[in-house]
């Protein structure tokens, strides 16, 4: 469905020093920095992924979205998506994709949110019919209903995210990119918001590109990662190739019945010693879990034992450690 190939994309940006006199300067001498946003990024998505397109601030994330939703031209490389060229033939294109950009609302402020859809539907120019259907169809699965005679500006900021997903799906695009949709949504705005990209993904095989710096989403929804970072792609897989890859360290909490002396355990770095308590780290390429506790165990009473792997914030941390960002 997206075949990308090389793409690039340089930006020139003018430089000025603080101060009255540098900026006086600067009207006579404009100096300038370019900056690399990307750097031939290549990838190919199939037709009904799910993929979670993360990096940290500024790695260049919108503008690959903005470069695939045709709204800049990159100076390098090829993309394809749906048979179409982005930017190329940008106003068949957009029929075809939907696009909610979390920081930023397509809805109008002052209106009622059903006046806002009826003017995309007269922008798309969808058949009533369909307009009708996808309406009752949005409505029922985001709950909408009391939200639609309301203007946007008296909506709390889950209230508004679900109107954009919808307002983003009327005119049933097959793509559907979304950048950072839960942010600063609650715990249950949140759900909601993601049991719906589920649902759409599931029933109607719509394929998403998911910006986000939220991981619980790209747990909760990505079945693969692509990463970049300062413009270059740095990993491209899923996200249990990542667990193997980064997710072998574990952590093992054991609480004791009384009090004990500390002990050593082969193959496990002790990191804390309490009278009634420990913390060991191990590598399950060195050790199992079952050997760590077997040793503990007979030298200890043991009366609770937990184990925990890396959250996947912290393989993403390791990463970008790997490659220097
Ligand atoms: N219109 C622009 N003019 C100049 N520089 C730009 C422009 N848009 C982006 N950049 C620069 O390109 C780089 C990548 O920016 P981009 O917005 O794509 O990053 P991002 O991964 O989306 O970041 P964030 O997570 O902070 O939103 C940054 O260094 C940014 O300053």
């Amino acid at each position: 469905m997206i075949q990308v190939h090389g793409i690039s994309k340089t930006f020139k940006v003018a430089e000025r020093t603080s101060g009255l006199k540098a900026a006086v300067k600067s009207l006579i001498v404009r100096k300038h920095r370019m900056v690399e946003a990307l750097k031939d990024i290549s990838f190919e998505i199939g037709e009904g992924e799910i993929v979670g397109y993360i990096g940290p601030n500024g790695a260049g994330k919108s503008t690959t979205i903005k470069v695939m939703s045709g709204i800049l031209v990159p100076d390098a490389g090829t993309c394809s998506i749906m048979g179409y060229t982005p930017w190329k033939e940008r106003s068949q294109y957009v029929r075809n994709i939907g696009v909610v950009f979390g920081q930023r609302s397509q809805l109008w402020w002052d209106v009622p949110v059903l006046d806002s859809f009826e003017l995309l539907r007269d922008i798309y120019r969808i058949p009533e019919a369909s307009y009708k259907r996808e309406l009752d169809l949005l409505s029922d699965m985001l709950d909408l209903g009391p939200l639609l005679s309301m203007p946007v500006r008296q909506l709390s900021l889950g209230q508004r995210m679900r109107c954009e997903i919808a307002a983003s799906l009327l005119h049933s695009p097959k793509l559907l990119f979304l950048d950072e949709p839960t942010i600063g949504l609650d715990a249950v705005s949140k759900l909601a918001v993601r049991r719906f990209i589920k649902d759409i993904n599931a029933e109607r095989a719509v394929t998403v590109i998911l910006t986000t710096h939220d991981m619980s989403d790209i747990e909760a929804l990505a079945n693969r990662i692509i990463m970049i970072g300062k413009g270059t792609k740095l990993y491209d897989g899923s996200l249990t190739e990542l667990r193997t890859r980064f997710g072998r360290n574990r952590i093992l909490k054991a609480d004791f019945r009384e009090h004990h002396e500390p002990v050593d355990i082969e193959g496990a770095t002790r990191l804390e010693w309490y009278p009634e308590r420990a913390v060991y780290g191990f590598d399950t390429d060195q050790t199992s879990m079952a050997d760590v506790i077997a040793q503990l165990s007979q030298n200890v009473q043991l009366r609770d034992v937990i184990v925990e792997s890396k959250d996947i914030d912290e393989m993403i941390l390791e990463l970008y450690e790997e490659h220097r960002i």
